[in-house]
């Protein structure tokens, strides 16, 4: 018989710190420093997660209803997929860095990048990828060579109790662990000191995690929600716009902080747009999303309410979906054509299968729109012709983009993700976890040898010569006027030929040269038109 799913259970608060403590201690043995050890506990992180698979998938479905794709795809094989992608790179990226651009004179001190360790740093997931978004970061803070606790979220309680036992049976106990809470358990944590905190999670809570760390002048990484924008223009693919769209909004029943809060349409598309969304709602679950094994449920009755009270807000007109069952946490993928920018759907993010549709006039009314409704959301979806979606990149902010797609940039394991402004700060995942996780550390070694070359720096200066004899090595000389124009060199000169482009110069010397065979071959022919006498 397989294993069962284990109740929700809380750390006890007054083990917290003790834990910690360990977790702490641990650091200074420098046992994680060790890039072997990271490896072979990472592999076996991966073999635990392979090993307890069904348990993730059983967890899954009845935390968020997940079925079987997305739960594989997007949490049990994304994360292996990450184990493998850093073990394969770790020792080439732990590896010493020449630091770039130092001058000659310096270079005899050997100037270089250490990948470091934070310390010890805390992990705080959210609930809607329990696996994804907990070990994810936690793989980049273990490549890092630091010791870590995980707080999964308490909302997904089985998920976070499956992670709790993979850590357990494959992860060293004294380096990386798992507290399990809420509210309480969370003011324990955030009263130590940690060297890093990586938090996953909506902006109210991302703020007290920011004021708790600020005392410590610990650095955190906030990966954050947002009212994200899609735009379709008339020049756009309309059903492909649809459908792509349906995809990134039906995902986890649209618990996703990257998928489109709402849809900017033209006006003169807007009802093809919606004819097309009805399509491939029958085209996705033939028997409806509530039939459908695919169609993934509210994580609980707060979150239901919740998406409920904004779909009952709304002054728009749902032309699909609509349906709710509280007992089931069932919310229907719902179109609603909406025509106020205050709507009820436009204010919050819904973070559900909502997918309110707006129409406008023209691509400047959309982007106006979107900037207004969010200054800097996770991210931009926009289609249309090429000049038209670089107008709405060239226009708007947000943590990523995907043109022609929604959320397609989210998908990429090996992209680095993050927010920007209030949807976030900091990045992750592939090497940008890693990163995050290190510090990059200058270092220098001055050899004995050089002493006599650098007495200039020692004082007494006044007096002395040493500042010219300093400057001669060490400063450099303006290229540029007092205009801020650049000023040509006479080597550069000599190569772009006055043009201040090797490009350009290239160019001017083939013209030249041409000109000089033409006038070559003109005085050739008056020479042998004069032999002839043909003048
Ligand atoms: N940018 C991203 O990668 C990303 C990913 C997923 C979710 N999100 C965002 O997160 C939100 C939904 O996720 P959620 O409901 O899990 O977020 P949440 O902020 O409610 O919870 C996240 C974590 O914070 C902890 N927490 C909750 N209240 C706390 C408090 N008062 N003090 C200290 N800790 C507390 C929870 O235990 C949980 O582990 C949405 O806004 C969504 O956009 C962002
Ligand atoms: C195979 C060939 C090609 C390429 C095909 C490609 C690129 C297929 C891609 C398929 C995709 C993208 C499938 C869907 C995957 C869904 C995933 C991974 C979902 C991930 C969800 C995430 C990360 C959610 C995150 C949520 C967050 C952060 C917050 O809530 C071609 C086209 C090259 C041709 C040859 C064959």
């Amino acid at each position: 018989m397989g294993a069962e799913l284990l109740e929700f259970k809380t750390t006890p608060v007054g083990e917290i710190n003790s834990t910690v403590e360990r977790i702490r201690q641990t650091f200074w043995t420098a046992k994680t420093r060790n890039v072997q050890f990271r490896i072979k506990q990472l592999r076996k992180l991966y073999w635990a997660i392979e090993d307890n698979k069904q348990l993730i998938l059983d967890a899954c479905k009845k935390d968020l209803g997940k079925g079987f794709f997305e739960t594989m795809i997007a949490e049990i094989a994304w994360v292996q997929n990450d184990i493998i992608y850093v073990t394969n790179n770790l020792a080439k990226w732990c590896k010493d860095e020449s630091a770039p651009d130092i001058s000659l004179a310096n270079k005899f001190m050997r100037p270089k990048i250490r990948k470091d360790p934070l310390g010890m740093v805390l992990v705080i997931g959210a609930f809607n990828f329990p696996l994804q978004l907990s070990f994810g970061p936690m793989v980049g803070a273990i490549s890092g060579g630091n010791t870590v606790i995980l707080k999964p979220s308490e909302n997904s309680p089985r998920s976070a109790m499956v992670m709790q036992k993979i850590m357990q049976e494959s992860l060293d106990p004294d380096c990386y662990t798992c507290i399990q809470g809420s509210i309480p358990e969370m003011k324990v944590l955030l009263e130590e000191k940690w060297d890093k905190i990586f938090f996953t999670g909506s902006a109210t809570v991302g703020k007290i995690i920011t004021k708790a760390a600020a005392p410590h002048l610990t650095p955190v990484v906030l990966e954050l929600g947002g009212r994200n924008p899609a735009i379709v223009t008339r020049k756009a693919d309309v059903a492909l716009a649809a459908r792509r769209l349906l995809w990134a909004k039906t995902m986890n029943a649209g618990q996703v902080c990257i998928s489109h809060n709402y849809t900017l349409v033209d006006k003169e598309v807007l009802d093809q747009f919606v004819e097309e969304l009805k399509r491939g709602l029958t085209e996705f679950f033939p028997k409806g999303a509530k039939a459908s094994e695919d169609y993934g449920r509210m994580v609980n009755t707060g979150s239901f309410n919740r998406v409920k009270k904004m779909l009952d807000g709304t002054t728009g007109k749902i032309v699909a979906g609509g349906t709710v069952d509280a007992e089931d946490l069932f919310i229907e993928p719902t179109v609603i054509v909406i025509t106020d920018t205050e709507d009820s759907l436009m204010r919050d993010e819904s973070f559900g299968p909502l997918m309110p549709v707006l129409g406008v006039d023209n691509l400047d009314q959309a982007i106006h729109i979107a900037n207004k409704t969010h200054e800097t959301p996770l991210g931009v979806y926009a289609f249309g012709s090429k000049d038209e979606t670089d107008k709405v990149l060239a226009s708007t902010r947000s943590g990523g983009a995907s043109i022609n797609d929604g959320m397609f940039h989210g998908t990429i394991g090996t992209l680095a993700f993050g927010g920007v402004g209030d949807s976030g700060s900091g990045s992750y995942r592939g090497k940008a976890s890693f990163d995050t996780f290190v510090h990059h550390r200058s270092i220098t070694h001055t050899p004995g040898w050089i002493e006599s070359m650098l007495k200039a720096r020692y004082p007494p200066f006044a007096g002395t010569n040493k500042y010219g004899q300093l400057s001669k090595m060490l400063l450099q000389k303006p290229n540029f006027d007092r205009e801020g124009n650049q000023k040509l060199g006479w080597i550069t000169w000599i190569f772009t030929l006055g043009t201040g482009g090797y490009f350009r110069g290239a160019s001017r010397a083939l013209i030249l040269a041409g000109m000089a065979v033409l006038i070559r071959v003109l005085m050739d022919r008056r020479t042998m038109n004069g032999i002839l006498g043909k003048d």
